[in-house]
């Protein structure tokens, strides 16, 4: 079985602004607001992909139950712990020239409800796939993801991170079988800017002596570079394609990897299926379809 965590879901509110300007009244043309958050995003591309998940992580108020009910409407499992107090993020995401996204801090989780995601988790067994995705609640400690992977750590159960910063760099020691950092979350784990292919695969190389197998490293419009756990590089161009909204491509495209890998056990195929994912969500209002993800794979090489 595989689970996704999402520590702090969120109500992804899209509104767009063709020309934004900071400071003045800016009148919208059209909004939507759509249940988000790393591991739900997983959850939804996996579900569209013919793959079961089940969704955990924290709630709150009725934002809290509106993302439970986007969720559920696309057929996910979920089993999210509810906060008695505090409410679920919304993140404002402005689509102009450019996309810009204000995210939330998120509720305050209290120890107890950590402690029952604990007890949760511990019901894993071998051969299943945990998604630890996104940020924490400011209010949590940097060692969140650590403490959970090590309560683990004695099952054999593949571990996806898709974190940012400290929370990654604690897990990597615990092997997680695919982490996806993209262009700038590559530099910040590493310290240092990346010019070119050459210094990205240098800086996974680097992450992969700390720990992690499969180094995803997602460059938007320019694909995607994969180092992998056999030594294996692969890069590839994005398809091209009208882009319509970017949100979630990150996610889909971890989605899109885990189902390709799923299927025959194959890097390469994990690979194409993570930047087809990744990329058919780039163009469309909504996460990919498992017809888009098909459609556009048949547009790509090898
Ligand atoms: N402008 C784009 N054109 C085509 N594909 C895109 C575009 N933006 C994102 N994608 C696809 O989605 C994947 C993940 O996007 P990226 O923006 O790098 O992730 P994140 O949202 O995590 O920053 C890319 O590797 C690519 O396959
Ligand atoms: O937990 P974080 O890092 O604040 O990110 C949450 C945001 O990222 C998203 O999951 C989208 O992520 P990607 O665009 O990287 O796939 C949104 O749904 C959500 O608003």
């Amino acid at each position: 079985m595989i689970y996704t965590v999402t520590f702090n879901p969120a109500l992804d509110y899209i509104t767009d602004v063709p020309d934004f300007r900071e400071g003045e009244i800016n009148r919208s043309c059209g909004e939507k607001i759509l249940s988000g958050g790393k591991g739900i995003n997983v959850s939804i591309v996996l579900k569209n992909l013919g793959l079961e998940s089940t969704a955990l992580g924290f709630i709150a108020g009725f934002t809290g139950d509106e993302i439970e009910r986007g969720v559920r409407s696309f057929g996910c499992n979920t089993d999210f712990i509810k906060l008695n107090s505090g409410l679920s993020r919304i993140n404002l995401k402005i689509r102009s020239k450019h996309e810009t996204a204000v995210n939330g801090g998120g509720p305050l989780i209290p120890r107890e409800k950590i402690d029952e995601l604990f007890s949760q988790l511990s019901g894993l067994s071998d051969g299943d796939i945990l998604v630890l995705a996104g940020s924490i609640p400011p209010s949590l400690p940097a060692d969140t993801y650590e403490t959970i992977l090590e309560r683990l750590q004695e099952k054999k159960i593949r571990i996806v991170v898709d974190a940012t910063g400290q929370l990654l760099l604690n897990v990597l020691k615990f092997r997680p079988f695919l982490i996806k950092p993209n262009r700038e979350e590559l530099e910040e784990l590493s310290g240092r800017v990346l010019k070119g292919e050459k210094e990205i695969i240098l800086a996974c190389k680097d992450l992969q002596a700390l720990g992690a197998c499969n180094i995803l490293v997602s460059l938007g419009g320019d694909g995607a570079i994969l180092v992998s756990e056999t030594g294996g590089v692969y890069q590839s161009a994005a398809p091209r394609g009208k882009v319509v909204n970017t949100v979630g491509a990150g996610d889909s495209m971890v989605a899109g990897f885990l189902a390709g890998y799923l299927r025959n056990k194959s890097l390469p195929e994990a690979f194409r299926t993570g930047i087809a994912a990744g990329s058919a969500s780039a163009f469309s209002e909504n996460l990919a379809t498992g017809k888009e993800v098909s459609a556009l794979l048949k547009t790509m090489k090898g």
